[in-house]
């Protein structure tokens, strides 16, 4: 067994438990999902920090449903089969070539990639994309973005099974349409309608900003419905932010208690998010 010395690092690392305590048994048999987005993935080690935080929260009791993106990894996909994208409000327009790409990274290695480093860390993660067990059934989004999908219809039948078990979901944002066809879905989107089915405690945001930018500059901790709607008409919320803080929008009226916008890439984002009094990020809460 590794002896354990008192330097330092042990005594930071029991004062911040200590602090942690109350924050524990508050979220004990919580439901959390994560969105964990492809510029917040960073390398290796940064994908084991992530990992370490996802099996160290079900230690703990709590329920982690890990729901990822992976936007860059496709783009360096289509690049190299000389395929250009085209964005319209944060969104990919997906045409026939494109959405065979999409799914083969996001539910192909992507996907693995982020299950290996959960279950590297000690934990049992499954790998799921919105096909498995008619997770997230689709309708298209708008014509003009061809094969992006807004789900309609989400069964949390195998997320409530593996959750029984301590098994870990990593979902790639992958739905299925009722003919049997394939969609892209925004993974900030299926996130929050996943997190809407699961009546989730809190859904996290992971991105490689530290929240919401106000109209002065600064990152605002707290925001209400009304003001993202004028933070996005008036262009002060723009890009891949749109998506974002309109999903936290559609999962707070689906039922879902608190979301907030956070930068993955610091370290421990989500522990600290969770049981510190002040959590990084841009919070969004119900009422
Ligand atoms: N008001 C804003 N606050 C923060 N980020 C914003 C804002 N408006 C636009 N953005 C852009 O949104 C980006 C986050 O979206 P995106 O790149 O799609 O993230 P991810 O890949 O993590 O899902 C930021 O990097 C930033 O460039
Ligand atoms: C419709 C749509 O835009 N889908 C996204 C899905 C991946 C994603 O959302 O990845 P990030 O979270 O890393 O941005 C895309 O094609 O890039």
């Amino acid at each position: 067994m590794r002896k354990l010395s008192m330097n330092r690092d042990w005594i930071a690392t029991a004062r911040t438990l200590n602090e942690a305590l109350p924050y524990l048994q508050r979220y004990e048999g919580a439901t959390v999902v994560i969105k964990f987005g492809g510029n917040a993935m960073g390398d290796d080690d940064a994908m084991a920090s992530f990992a370490r935080d996802i099996v160290l929260m079900r230690h703990v009791g709590v329920n982690p449903v890990v729901v990822h993106g992976g936007g860059p990894m496709i783009n360096d996909m289509l690049k190299k089969l000389g395929v250009e994208s085209e964005w319209i409000g944060g969104k990919r327009v997906t045409d026939e070539a494109t959405i065979e790409v999409v799914e083969m990274v996001l539910a192909g290695r992507v996907n693995k990639r982020i299950v290996q480093a959960i279950n590297a860390e000690g934990g049992r993660a499954v790998g799921l994309s919105g096909k498995d067990a008619n997770l997230m059934v689709c309708e298209p989004t708008d014509p003009k973005l061809g094969f992006v999908g807004t789900p309609v219809e989400v069964d949390p039948f195998v997320l409530e099974r593996l959750a029984e078990s301590e098994t870990i979901p990593v979902i790639a944002p992958i739905g299925v349409g009722r003919d049997g066809e394939t969609f892209n879905v925004n993974g900030d989107t299926a996130a929050g309608a996943i997190a809407a089915a699961l009546k989730a405690d809190r859904l996290l945001l992971l991105t490689d900003v530290p929240g919401v930018k106000g109209r002065d500059g600064n990152w605002v901790t707290e925001l209400t419905a009304l003001q993202i709607r004028e933070m996005i008409s008036d262009g002060t919320i723009g890009g891949g932010m749109i998506p974002k803080t309109e999903t936290a929008l559609s999962a707070i009226e689906g039922g879902v208690r608190a979301v907030v916008i956070l930068d993955g890439r610091i370290e421990n984002a989500c522990l600290l998010e969770l049981y510190t009094e002040q959590g990084p990020g841009s919070l969004i809460r119900q009422g």
